[in-house]
C-alpha cells in the first residue's frame, strides 16, 4: 500500500474536490462512516475532542452519528480563537441543531471541565490535528493532549494521533496516546518513523474512494511491502533442475565467528538456492562439512573460492567476518571477481564504510547492503540517533550516492533503490536474537539465486523473513533463526505466482 506525506495528501484532496468535483463534505462523510466502524458499539460515554480544521470536522461527523446510536456524547472544540474550517462549522451546525453537548476550551479553568468528562468517558475520539500540523504547538494545546493522555481510558485518533508531524513524525511539544489510529486514504509516512508506534497504537487503513488515477499523479513512490510481495515467486517447472536455481556463494565466517556462516548458508539453502557454497575461514572448514549436508564448502585461501565467485549468480559476503585486512582482502575479491548480484551484510559493510570506491562503477544496480542502524550509521558516517530519526531519507540518500540497494534494518525495515522506498510491516521484538540477520541475508541471496531481480528479492526477502517470524511467534514466546531456518520452504510457497 501507498504512503503518503500530508504534502501529497492535499494535493490527492484538492484535485478530487477541484478537479473533479468531487463534495469536500461528502468526502469527509466518508471519512467520517469509515472512522465508525471503529468504534467499539458497546462503549456509551463518548468525549471528542476537536481542533478547528477537517481533522475536527470528521470528529464532529463522528459525534453526529454517536448521537444518533444514542451514545452519552461530550463535545470539546479547541480552537483557540481561530475559526473553524467550512465543512467543520457545517457539521457543528448540525449539531447544534440535534442539541449536542458542545464546549469551547478557552482558558486554563475550562480544562477541567474536559479532565472530568474524559475521566469519566469509556473512549476519546481525537480530532484536534491530523495532516494539517505543521509547526510547534503551544501550550494551549500541549495542554489539551497532556489531558486526554493523563484522564483518557482509551483514545481513537482520526488520521494521526494529534501532536505528530504527518511528514517526519516528529513529535510537536506533545502527542496524543492512541489506542488505535484510524488513517484516511493511505497511511502517512510518519507511521514510520522511530517510536511513531509508540502514538499511533494500532493503525488501520480505510478507503476514502480516491481514484487511483488521482493517487498515482502524486505517487511519491514509498510504499508497504505488502504492494509487491504478493505471488511474485516464480512457480518451480517440474522440468527443472539445480541449476536453473543458480550457483550462490556464501563468503562467510572467520576464526572468531562459528554460527553466522552456517545460517546464512542454510537459511540460502532452505529458500530454494540450487548450488550453495559456502566459503569460509580454513578453522570454519571441517565443522562447516559436518554441518551443511547440502553445500560445498571451500576456504577463503583456496583458488577455488575465486572461480567459484565468477560461476556464481548470486554472492553473499559478510556474515561472521571479522573487521580486519583480511575481511578487506575478501570483499576486494567478490567485487572483483563478480558482475552477479552481490549482497553484502555485517563486517562487509564496516569494511566499505572505509572503502566505498569499491562500490562504484558497476554497470548494474546489483548490489545490496543490508546495515542495521549500527552499520548504517557507520558507513554514513553520522550518529545512530540521526539514523533512527531519518530512516527513510538516510536510505535513500545512501542508495542514491553508492548506487547500491539499501536494506536499512529495524522495525519496519527500509528497502530501497533509490528511487522507491518499501517499509516493511511484518516481524516484531519476538524475533530480536542473534543471527536473524544472517538468515535474512540467506533468504535474500537464495532468492536472487532463483532469478528475482535483487531489488525484489530485498523486498520479498525481509517481508518473508518477518512473515515467518510473526506466524511462529503467535505459539512461541521467542523465535530464532533456527525456528525460521526450518519453515522457509513450507512458507514460500504461500508466494509462488
Ligand atoms: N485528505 C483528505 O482527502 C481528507 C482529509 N480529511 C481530514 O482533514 C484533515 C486535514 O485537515 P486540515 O488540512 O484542515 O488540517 P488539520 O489537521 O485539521 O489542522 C488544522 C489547522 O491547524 C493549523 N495548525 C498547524 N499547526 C498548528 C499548530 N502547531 N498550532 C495551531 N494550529 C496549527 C493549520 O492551519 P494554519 O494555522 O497553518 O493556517 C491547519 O490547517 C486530515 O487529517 C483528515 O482528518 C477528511 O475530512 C476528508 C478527506
Ligand atoms: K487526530
Amino acid at each position: 500500500m501507498k504512503i503518503v506525506t500530508p504534502d501529497a495528501m492535499r494535493k490527492i484532496e484538492d484535485e478530487y474536490i477541484n478537479g473533479y468535483g468531487m463534495d469536500s463534505f461528502a468526502l469527509m462523510e466518508t471519512a467520517v462512516i469509515s472512522i465508525m466502524k471503529h468504534v467499539n458499539i458497546k462503549d456509551r460515554n463518548i468525549v471528542v475532542v476537536c481542533g478547528f480544521g477537517n481533522n475536527a470536522g470528521d470528529a464532529l461527523g463522528v459525534a453526529r452519528h454517536l448521537i444518533v446510536l444514542h451514545k452519552i456524547v461530550k463535545i470539546f472544540i479547541c480552537s483557540n480563537g481561530r475559526e473553524l474550517s467550512r465543512d467543520c462549522i457545517k457539521n457543528m451546525n448540525i449539531l447544534y441543531k440535534m442539541n449536542a453537548s458542545i464546549e469551547f476550551i478557552r482558558k486554563t479553568e475550562d480544562l477541567n471541565s474536559l479532565n472530568k468528562s474524559i475521566s469519566e468517558s469509556d473512549v476519546v475520539i481525537d480530532g484536534l490535528f491530523g495532516t494539517g500540523l505543521s509547526r510547534q504547538l503551544d501550550t494551549y494545546y500541549t495542554d489539551i493532549i497532556k489531558s486526554i493522555n493523563t484522564y483518557s481510558k482509551y483514545v481513537l485518533s482520526i488520521d494521526i494521533p494529534s501532536g505528530m508531524n504527518g511528514e517526519n513524525g516528529y513529535i510537536m511539544g506533545e502527542c496524543v496516546k492512541a489506542n488505535k489510529t484510524v488513517a484516511l486514504q493511505f497511511y502517512k509516512k510518519c507511521f514510520f518513523c522511530d517510536k511513531a508506534k509508540n502514538y499511533t497504537g494500532d493503525v488501520v487503513v480505510e478507503s476514502l474512494g480516491i481514484p487511483k488515477e488521482i493517487s498515482e499523479k502524486y505517487d511519491e513512490k514509498v510504499y508497504t511491502s505488502d504492494e509487491i510481495t504478493d505471488k511474485i515467486l516464480p512457480k518451480r517447472n517440474k522440468y527443472s533442475h539445480k541449476g536453473t536455481f543458480g550457483r550462490t556463494t556464501i563468503a562467510a565466517g572467520s576464526e572468531k565467528y562459528t554460527g553466522a556462516a552456517y545460517i546464512a548458508a542454510q537459511a540460502a539453502v532452505k529458500t530454494g538456492a540450487g548450488l550453495v557454497t559456502l566459503a569460509t575461514s580454513k578453522e570454519q572448514v571441517p565443522i562447516m562439512q559436518s554441518k551443511l549436508a547440502e553445500a560445498m564448502i571451500c576456504d577463503y585461501e583456496d583458488k577455488y573460492f575465486v572461480e567459484i565467485i565468477k560461476k556464481s549468480n548470486v554472492v553473499a559476503c559478510g556474515p561472521g567476518l571479522d573487521s580486519n585486512d583480511s575481511s578487506l582482502k575478501i570483499v576486494e575479491e567478490v567485487i572483483t571477481n563478480s558482475e552477479c548480484p552481490i549482497v553484502f551484510d555485517a563486517d562487509a559493510i564496516n569494511v566499505l564504510s572505509a572503502h566505498k570506491e569499491l562500490l562504484f562503477g558497476r554497470k548494474e544496480k546489483n548490489i545490496v547492503l543490508t546495515p542495521h542502524p549500527g552499520e548504517m550509521a557507520r558507513f554514513c558516517g553520522c550518529s545512530i540517533e540521526d539514523v533512527n530519526n531519518k530512516r527513510i531519507e538516510i536510505a535513500k540518500n545512501t542508495a542514491i550516492e553508492t548506487n547500491c540497494i539499501i536494506v536499512l534494518k529495524g522495525y519496519n525495515t527500509v528497502i530501497t533503490d533509490g528511487e522507491k522506498i518499501f517499509i516493511n510491516t511484518t516481524g516484531s521484538s519476538a524475533m530480536a536474537s542473534g543471527g536473524m540477520g544472517d538468515c535474512l541475508t540467506g533468504i535474500v541471496t537464495g532468492l536472487i539465486s532463483q532469478g528475482l531481480d535483487p531489488f525484489k528479492a530485498s523486498v520479498l526477502g525481509v517481508y518473508i523473513h518477518g512473515f515467518i517470524g510473526d506466524s511462529l511467534s503467535k505459539q512461541m514466546y521467542s523465535v530464532t533463526a533456527t525456528d525460521i531456518i526450518n519453515k522457509i520452504s513450507l512458507y514460500l510457497k504461500e508466494f509462488e505466482s
